[in-house]
């Protein structure tokens, strides 16, 4: 009875502004729990995220409150909004956004791999949204499936970031966190450089990598399966194995973009920009397409000729070049 003990243990402000009920979604760090705003009834996905799983919880707590403010200004089609905030002293919870489509974890699962071009869209989309974390100073540092959300079932729709706003507020705590879970989407240089949090932007291109990978062949490229290192180890070595049978369909282009995410060296690795103008997602249908998921207003008043599309990322780089020149 959801009136009872689960609503009793809440914040206060919370109980009154939402109803809590099942839950849609579990993870390291907590659950996930499907709420209504009692004044519209509309959706969100309210994250309860467990104190205790944090160690240096005086500092998070203080940088929660700062942190959450500046995250309230972060404002990107494809990056999940916060709408609220609140803390007990054991929990946090954030008031975030619903999306019907849940986790991409679960449709790669279902459907073993995506179709090249559904993976081309939701990777675009993906670029777009880090691209913007990245220009407002913010590192993701966890991209994974599970953190990759749906907005509906169908293949064509529109993809949110999430956990952007939780690893950033529970800096340390969410390396410790990050370094606590599955390791298999983690750059090698997080590992090599842990504890000196300097490693940079390129750390979210090779997650961006993994999830290419995953996405396109439906397996990890680092698997405690694969040979006879740990995964860790696969990781820093950066040694990944195309299984022929899984990317025999798949277009050249697809493998080159991910063959220059995952390089070990960061500095050698293609950067988002360069990602963006990779000739793979110079593809004017899925750009038109990605334009009108993420920008349905402009496409509705002055539908822009497909020919003449401007990429959404917009600030495109001058050309593309395939290593950074040094
Ligand atoms: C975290 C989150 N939204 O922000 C979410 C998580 C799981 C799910 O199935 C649906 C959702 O909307």
């Amino acid at each position: 009875d959801l009136q009872s003990d689960n609503q009793s243990s809440l914040p206060k402000g919370l109980q009154e502004k939402y109803l809590l009920t099942r839950q849609i979604g579990v993870g390291v760090c907590g659950e996930v729990r499907l709420a209504f705003e009692r004044s519209t009834c509309n959706k969100f996905a309210v994250k309860v995220i467990n104190k205790k799983n944090f160690q240096s919880e005086g500092t998070a707590t203080r940088n929660a409150e700062t942190e959450i403010k500046i995250l309230q200004r972060i404002d990107h089609p494809c990056l999940i909004k916060t709408q609220d905030f609140y803390q007990t002293e054991d929990s946090y919870f954030i008031v975030l956004e619903m999306m019907e489509g849940g986790e991409l974890f679960n449709k790669v699962k279902s459907q073993q791999q995506l179709k090249e071009s559904v993976a081309k869209l939701y990777f675009y989309q993906m670029l777009c949204a880090v691209h913007y974390l990245h220009s407002n100073g913010i590192i993701h540092r966890d991209l994974k499936p599970e953190n990759i959300l749906l907005s509906s079932s169908e293949d064509v729709c529109l993809i949110k970031v999430t956990d952007f706003n939780q690893s950033r507020i529970l800096e340390e705590a969410a390396l410790m966190r990050t370094l606590c879970g599955t390791p298999s989407y983690l750059a090698p240089e997080v590992f090599t450089h842990a504890n000196t949090t300097g490693y940079g932007l390129a750390v979210d291109a090779w997650s961006l990598g993994v999830l290419l990978f995953v996405c396109l062949s439906g397996y990890a490229p680092f698997h405690e399966n694969f040979g006879n290192y740990s995964v860790s180890e696969q990781i820093i070595r950066g040694e990944f194995t195309m299984i022929p049978k899984k990317w025999e369909h798949i277009s050249n282009q697809a493998k080159d973009m991910v063959r220059k995410l995952l390089v070990v060296d960061p500095k050698e690795r293609m950067s988002i920009a360069e990602a963006l103008q990779h000739p793979w997602l110079q593809d004017q249908e899925m750009l038109a397409t990605a334009q009108r998921l993420m920008y349905p207003n402009d496409a509705a008043c002055h539908p822009a000729p497909v020919a003449m599309v401007t990429p959404a990322h917009q600030e495109a780089e001058s050309g593309y070049t395939t290593h950074r020149k040094r």
